[in-house]
């Protein structure tokens, strides 16, 4: 039985992604239930919902990290299944997660190009093709802004917001479909959080499809377009950022209010 819940969904030729009857459960621990999710191509839609409410293990079922018990997912209208996080990669799906998966003792270049390194030469004469990764990564931030000395630094001596958004153009540059961002700016201080929301708001300007987790409702109402509510395992709401206040966003995680998402 799929939720009752009447989710204003968008206009299936805006959907770029859309997850139907998601559920997962570990052991005796149901995480996702009959779980919906739809997102507008180049919009940012946040996903919402309180400590273990099932976030996470949505965005792993579409990243290619957990199987779904049920569901179906699509993409441009077609279905997908992922069975590793790799062919979700494939597929242009990028993650930014909480712990970065940046290479501290590597330049900003190779972080850039982990696991997708140019080559130049052929057979046995194959070559790393550094300069171009260097010519590239220095384009691809310029491009989106993203303030660093040099991409031949090693990440390590970066601050954790030249991390962060080390690790979203990276994210940027790699999903073509979509980008997904799990509380990309928890661990940061004020000027770097403000700096990490002007790269998503320009990501946003440049098109590019974006899921973020963000547990601040300020946040959200500064960068999303969509917030989708989750609360045990369930889609509960859908609602335009625009027209609700993050008070009204904290009632439909907490489900302080009775009715809410039951239009
Ligand atoms: N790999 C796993 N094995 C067992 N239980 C899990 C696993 N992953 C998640 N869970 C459980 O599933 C439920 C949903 O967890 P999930 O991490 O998806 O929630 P969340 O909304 O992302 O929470 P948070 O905001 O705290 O990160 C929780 O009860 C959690 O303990």
């Amino acid at each position: 039985m799929n939720t009752q819940v009447t989710l204003h969904k968008p206009a299936t030729d805006d959907v770029l992604l859309e997850a139907t009857n998601l559920s997962k459960s570990f052991d005796a621990v149901q995480a996702l239930r009959h779980a919906d999710l739809a997102l507008e191509r180049g919009k940012v839609t946040a996903l919402l919902g309180d400590n273990g409410a099932g976030k996470s293990t949505l965005v792993r079922c579409l990243t290619g990290v957990h199987p779904p018990d049920t569901g179906t997912i699509t993409i441009n209208g077609s279905e997908v299944s992922f069975a590793t996080p790799d062919e979700s990669r494939r597929a242009g799906i990028e993650t930014v997660y909480q712990t970065l998966s940046l290479i501290d003792d590597l330049p900003v270049w190779q972080n850039l190009y982990l696991r997708r390194e140019l080559t130049r030469g052929f057979g046995p004469l194959r070559v790393l093709d550094k300069s171009t990764m260097r010519a590239n990564a220095t384009e691809i931030l310029t491009e989106l802004d993203v303030d660093i000395p040099s991409v031949s630094s090693t990440v390590r001596r970066m601050s954790g917001g030249q991390r962060q958004s080390i690790a979203i153009a990276r994210a940027a540059h790699w999903g073509k479909q979509l980008v997904v961002m799990d509380e990309p700016t928890a661990a940061l201080g004020v000027r770097e959080t403000a700096a990490v929301e002007t790269l998503v708001r320009g990501l946003r300007k440049r098109g590019v499809t974006v899921l973020l987790i963000s547990h601040d409702m300020s946040q959200v109402k500064r960068l999303a377009d969509t917030a989708v509510v989750l609360r045990r395992g369930t889609t509960v709401a859908r609602r335009d950022v625009a027209s609700v206040s993050p008070d009204d966003l904290v009632a439909l995680i907490t489900g302080a209010q009775p009715g809410d998402g039951l239009e």
